[in-house]
């Protein structure tokens, strides 16, 4: 079966890298003509893309293919969704982004089903440094597709010696955990900024799991897939490595450092349209919030953390 990726930012090309070990891979940019002549992509520098990979900037080509990785930027996918004319039919969508879209309060999976309701939508997140995957370390993820037998056949088609595939019909719960735990993970950036430990860190990423987990089963997910890499082992990476962009992002909001536009921090985004969802369900988010507070709504970080500690106490 064909493979395209669509997105040549750091993930759609570390990915092209590691799924070439199976055959032949797509890589679909919108701006393809100097990933061709470099075979290089500016966000995942030091990684050239093997000869297997065809690059092109030709849309509908790249949509030929029978699977179809989607690696943009959670924003944007609803603006790529809609310049595909075609409905593909039967073909599998596997969304390849973290994040919730803030017009629909959709995750990636359900924004695509919506989209192309005649395609298979799957998801495929987890602990994963593109970096990593890109030089072959080995590296653990889920791919969730509500239909067990498709989702059977992406797990084997997409695994290889190195990229180590999980199965979940819970699709649901492994967006939401992706998408959730960049938020916590802004919130431990700042927390370590503002240089309040390390203890106060666990204790935001042990309530984070929390929130994520009120959250996700709110709205259908299981438990234990929040328990599993999409959730807990994201999480994980994510609040406590400097290489994670929204880690980053909570850090320098924390010092007062200079924030770069064109960096993709996924969580920034996300945290508004978690407190949209969660405000519309009745579900309560205070870290999501300390979160949208200092990244839209100039609350200065220490404020936000003493927000979070004056909250009245209660039962764990
Ligand atoms: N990097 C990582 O380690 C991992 C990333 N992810 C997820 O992958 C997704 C993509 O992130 P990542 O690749 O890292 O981000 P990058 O910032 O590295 O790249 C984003 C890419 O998307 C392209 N892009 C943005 N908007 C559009 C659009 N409207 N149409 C077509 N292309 C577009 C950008 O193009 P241009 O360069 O022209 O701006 C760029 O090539 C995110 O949701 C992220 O959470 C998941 C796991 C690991
Ligand atoms: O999702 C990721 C690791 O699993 C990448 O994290 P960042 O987007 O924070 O860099």
């Amino acid at each position: 079966m064909s493979v395209a990726i669509l997105g040549g930012g750091a993930f759609g090309t570390a990915l092209a890298v590691a799924l070439s070990a199976n055959g032949p891979v797509t890589l679909w940019a919108r701006e393809a003509a100097p990933l061709i002549a470099t075979r290089q992509s500016p966000r995942l520098p030091g990684v050239t893309l093997p000869e297997t990979v065809t690059v092109t900037g030709d849309l509908a080509q790249a949509v030929s293919a029978e699977t179809i990785l989607l690696s943009v930027p959670m924003q944007s996918l609803s603006g790529l969704l809609a310049q595909i004319d075609d409905p593909l039919t039967g073909k599998a969508l596997v969304a390849c982004c973290k994040g919730i879209d803030l017009a629909t309060l959709e995750g990636p999976a359900a924004l695509i089903a919506h989209a192309k309701p005649k395609a298979t939508a799957a998801i495929l997140t987890g602990p994963s440094f593109a970096t990593d995957i890109a030089h072959g370390l080995p590296t653990a993820l889920t791919l969730a597709c509500a239909s067990e037998a498709r989702g059977a056949a992406l797990q084997a088609q997409l695994s290889t010696a190195t990229l180590r595939l999980y199965r979940s019909s819970d699709v649901t719960g492994a967006e939401l955990g992706g998408a959730l735990k960049n938020v916590i993970a802004i919130a431990c950036g700042a927390c370590i900024g503002l240089g309040l430990g390390e203890s106060a860190r666990a204790a935001l990423m042990t309530r984070g799991f929390a929130e994520m987990t009120r959250l996700a089963t709110r709205l259908g997910a299981r438990a234990e897939t929040l328990a599993g890499l999409s959730g807990f082992g994201d999480l994980a990476l994510t609040c406590t490595s400097d290489h994670s962009r929204n880690y980053r992002f909570g850090r320098a909001l924390a010092r007062g450092e200079t924030i770069d536009p064109a960096v993709t921090v996924e969580g920034a985004r996300t945290a508004e349209a978690v407190v949209a969802l969660a405000e519309r369900l009745g579900v309560d988010m205070p870290i999501a919030r300390a979160v949208t507070a200092i990244a839209h709504d100039g609350r200065p970080v220490p404020q936000a953390m003493q927000d979070l500690l004056n909250r009245p106490l209660k039962e764990e």
